[in-house]
């Protein structure tokens, strides 16, 4: 069972609307989001692209409904253009989140990535940094990390398919490399799962340098089909590649296991995108929701 006083259950609003590809639940508002988030019973919420930009119109929707923001995607592109980009829209990102009274910010490399590419096969072409890169990488993380130290807050690094850091090696060079007491690890069960790697062996490596998580389950045969017929990333969440904790084949109790025995404390969020016209918002969250209830205890 997890520490109720110590992990709080939050959603992402990715299942509403995809803010990677927009089509996916255009229809559905930023209110209907938030309101179906509460009927589901989480109390936390990531930030999604419908959410309002404005602190006090977001924090009074948010205040209504019982939920609280916890993290927020943020692309960083530190091998690839001069830092002082990332650094000034990483102060803006962390800014706004410390205003709305989150304590997390989630970033990725997006330098080269190809998860946004509807052509590129997922499992060909990704990018491989270099020494220099690597090097690149690690020292801007570890100069961001130290700015939102200083603000309170916890940079959370989000391996993810298609990325520089994707592969089990690829994640232990980045431990390896980046200060431990400025940047710790975003846990995403979907994406190592996806990857081929399992979930369990990472977080057993890395579970006190974890300070936010993701719970994504996979489609098993889907993730088959992706590889097979060369889908792109975003093709693959289209088709189902990804569902809630508990619907697909990931085996979630060694991961709820680790957890608890490490004392973790802070968020795990159900992130689960696929296509709502397919697989309802509401009724996947209510799913996720029971399907952690009965695991976890939270
Ligand atoms: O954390 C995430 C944010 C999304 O935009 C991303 O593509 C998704 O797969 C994810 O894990
Ligand atoms: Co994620």
């Amino acid at each position: 069972m997890l520490d109720k006083s110590k992990v709080r259950l939050g959603i992402a609003p990715i299942a509403w609307t995809n803010d990677d590809m927009p089509d996916l639940g255009k229809e559905n508002t930023f209110e209907q989001c938030v309101s179906e988030m509460a009927l589901a019973g989480f109390t936390g919420s990531e930030v999604g692209g419908k959410y309002p930009a404005d602190t006090e119109v977001l924090k009074r929707a948010l205040n209504l409904r019982g939920i609280q923001i916890c993290n927020q995607w943020f692309s960083s592109f530190l091998i690839s253009r001069p830092y002082e980009e990332t650094e000034k829209e990483f102060i803006k990102a962390t800014d706004f989140l410390k205003e709305m009274g989150a304590k997390v910010i989630g970033v990725s490399e997006q330098s080269y990535s190809i998860q946004g590419k509807m052509e590129q096969p997922v499992w060909e072409g990704k990018y491989v940094m270099d020494d220099r890169e690597w090097k690149l990488l690690a020292e801007g993380l570890n100069k961001l990390g130290k700015i939102a130290k200083d603000k309170g807050m916890t940079l959370t690094f989000h391996h993810h398919m298609g990325t520089v850091v994707q592969t089990e090696e690829e994640i232990d060079r980045f431990m390896e490399m980046v200060d431990p007491e400025l940047v710790f690890l975003l846990f995403d069960s979907g994406h190592l799962s996806f990857a081929g790697i399992d979930p369990e062996n990472v977080l057993k490596k890395y579970v006190n340098r974890v300070r936010h998580v993701h719970l994504k389950d996979i489609r098993r045969e889907m993730v088959e089909k992706s590889r097979n017929e060369r889908w792109s990333f975003l093709k693959g969440v289209r088709e189902g590649v990804f569902t809630v904790p508990g619907d697909g084949d990931v085996d979630f109790a060694p991961i709820f296991k680790i957890l608890e025995e490490a004392g973790y404390e802070g968020w795990v969020v159900v992130e689960a995108e696929q296509d709502p016209a397919k697989a309802n918002p509401l009724e996947y969250a209510k799913k996720a929701r029971a399907y952690i209830a009965e695991k976890t205890g939270l």
